[in-house]
């Protein structure tokens, strides 16, 4: 028997997974959780603003090596036996690091400056560079934006290069390679600067015909041009390749064989398409964890307004990859759980559950539409039609009725409906929606959910039985670059992992939703495209 290695780094966790270069069977895994978590409020004693989402390099490592060994010794093969490794990583998360890939935030000198950290996918300091991106990109909007869904999101990887350059010139100074982190760790395992055409693609304005876009860097920045060339460029690899093969120094220090074949990074949303089976257009793949990304492939590159992109052979040689996302899902699950009452707290305790369970369950004792309550899903912004990171989040409808798990529901319902919209301007233009799979941490967490999203969707959902798809999908890029298969479509079909079960849409439940998603849509334009001013202004006075 043969394995793979994936890993998949998330947001919250790193996990390992052995899985079967034959059958796809998973044979061993270990989950190891980021000890320093995102930093969101202060660095060591120091304040930093809301806005930020920072990240320990170091916790990065931690998987590799304690990961790793774990996962082996679950697996209980011999390591001769792995023949392939992948890394899937979330997106755009950026790394700066020194001419040897160390993190600056890894020198003492800079370790209490937030700029020298990662700025994790959901880190929103460049909202000021996003808007002059934009601004700028207005004379030629269609020509810059119109594969990136005719917006910038503060998640992508310029506006963060940006405000390096604005808030921290000692740091960009200093810094010889910014990077992805996924390619940050694949260039650590082959000690070469490799840079993957995935995140390059959908979050650095870059596609393989044209390059870059340095002439709109040109007109954004006068300095832009070269701080990309010096410190963003690198040997392209693209999915489906080997990146190279792993050090002597990394494979003795992480058990694996030396000379192993290491794949070209992939964003962590993409891997799960590669890793729950799908393989051509008119599936939507959900990938539901701390955010939603909803991702498609087609044979042909078309404008969807509110994307966050499409780029060519990032997922599939040969097609399309589409993704569109949704900031918060369970982020927003795990704010109510920290605002439910003292007596359900006990409650949870005494029955030896957790609350997401307990609300769950009492939430699921209510049907659609009982509570009168709508929400709009915007907790962290909206990075989907909108495009708007700066929008803040709504909840109309309340009594003194009003029980915290309706308010739970409504928040579960609001996230459908988000995604509705997304579904909604995907087939707008012209691409169908005939079958919707979910994967992620999720699904299999949440029942209800799933119940909720077949019944505002109006689509059986197919659920993926595992709840590591990323990982599964990292794997698969790994059997390819180990050669086991000649292409990424052969090896998804030899992998190929069960459905644990489909949910289908209940008719009357479906009635229902049509008129709460009616009056989302109202709230959604109202707020998000008409009102905008509302929204603004509460930034303004909340920043004072
Ligand atoms: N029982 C649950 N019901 C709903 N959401 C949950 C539950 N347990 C955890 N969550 C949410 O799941 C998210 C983590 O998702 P997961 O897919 O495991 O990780 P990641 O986003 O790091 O890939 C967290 O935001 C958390 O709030
Ligand atoms: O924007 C992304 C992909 O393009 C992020 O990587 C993704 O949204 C992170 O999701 P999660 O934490 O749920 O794995």
């Amino acid at each position: 028997m043969k394995y793979s290695i994936g890993i998949d780094f998330g947001t919250g966790s790193g996990r390992v997974l052995i899985v079967n270069v034959q059958t796809g069977e998973i044979a061993g895994m270990s989950v190891v959780k980021y000890s320093s978590g995102t930093i969101e409020k202060a660095l060591f004693d120091n304040m930093i603003p809301d806005s930020f989402a920072l990240q320990d390099s170091a916790d990065y490592i931690d998987v590799l090596q304690k990961g790793i060994p774990a996962a082996l010794a679950d697996a209980g093969i011999n390591k001769e036996d792995i023949i392939g490794m992948g890394i899937d990583f979330t997106s755009s998360t950026m790394v700066v690091t020194d001419e040897t890939f160390t993190p600056l935030s890894w020198y003492e000198n800079y370790k209490t400056n937030p700029h020298a950290y990662v700025k994790l996918w959901k880190h929103h300091g460049a909202s000021e560079e996003t808007a002059a991106i934009l601004e700028t990109s207005q004379k030629q909007k269609e020509k810059w934006l119109g594969n990136y869904g005719l917006n910038v999101s503060s998640e992508w990887m310029i506006p963060k290069i940006l405000e390096l350059k604005n808030k921290a010139p000692e740091i960009l100074k200093k810094t010889a390679y910014i990077m992805e982190a996924g390619d940050w760790i694949v260039s650590r395992l082959v000690h070469e600067n490799v840079r993957s055409n995935c995140a390059r693609g959908f979050k650095s304005f870059w596609n393989e015909q044209d390059g870059f876009y340095y002439d709109f860097f040109e007109q954004i920045d006068p300095d832009l041009p070269t701080i990309v060339k010096e410190k963003l460029e690198g040997r392209l690899v693209k999915i489906g390749e080997k990146a190279g093969v792993l050090t002597r120094e990394m494979s003795e220090s992480l058990g694996l064989p030396e000379g192993l074949p290491v794949a070209a990074a992939i964003i962590d949303a993409h891997s799960s398409l590669l890793g729950i089976g799908s393989r051509q257009r008119n599936q939507l793949t959900m990938v539901m964890g701390t955010s939603t990304c909803h991702l498609m492939l087609h044979e042909d590159q078309k404008k969807v307004p509110g994307i966050s992109g499409s780029v060519k052979d990032a997922i599939i040689p040969g097609l399309f990859a589409y993704e569109a996302g949704q900031s918060a899902v369970g982020d927003l699950f795990e704010f109510a759980v920290k605002q439910a009452p003292k007596e359900y707290i006990d409650e949870a305790k005494e029955r030896n559950i957790s609350v997401y369970k307990l609300l769950e369950q009492k939430a699921a004792g209510k049907k659609p539409g009982e509570a009168g309550l709508v929400a709009l899903d915007w907790h962290n912004g909206n990075r989907s039609l909108l495009s708007n990171s700066g929008l803040r989040a709504l909840l109309i409808g309340q009594t003194l009725h009003t029980k915290h798990e309706d308010i739970y529901r409504a928040y579960m319902e609001a996230t459908a409906f988000g995604t509705k919209m997304i579904m909604s301007a995907y087939e707008e233009a012209g691409m169908d929606v005939e079958e919707v799979f979910a994967c992620g941490g999720l699904p299999q967490k949440s029942p209800l959910l799933m119940r909720i999203y077949a019944d505002i969707l109006n689509k059986p959902i197919y659920i993926s039985a595992t709840d590591y798809a990323p990982a599964v999908g990292a794997a698969i890029l790994g059997a390819v670059a180990g050669k086991t298969y000649d292409s990424i479509e052969d090896a998804v079909a030899g992998m190929e992992q069960p459905f644990l079960k489909t949910v289908h849409p209940i008719p009357e439940n479906v009635e229902i939703y049509k008129k709460l998603f009616a009056i989302y849509k109202d709230m959604h334009d109202y707020f998000g495209k008409q009102n905008t001013h509302i929204m603004e202004e509460l930034n303004k006075l909340s920043y004072l």
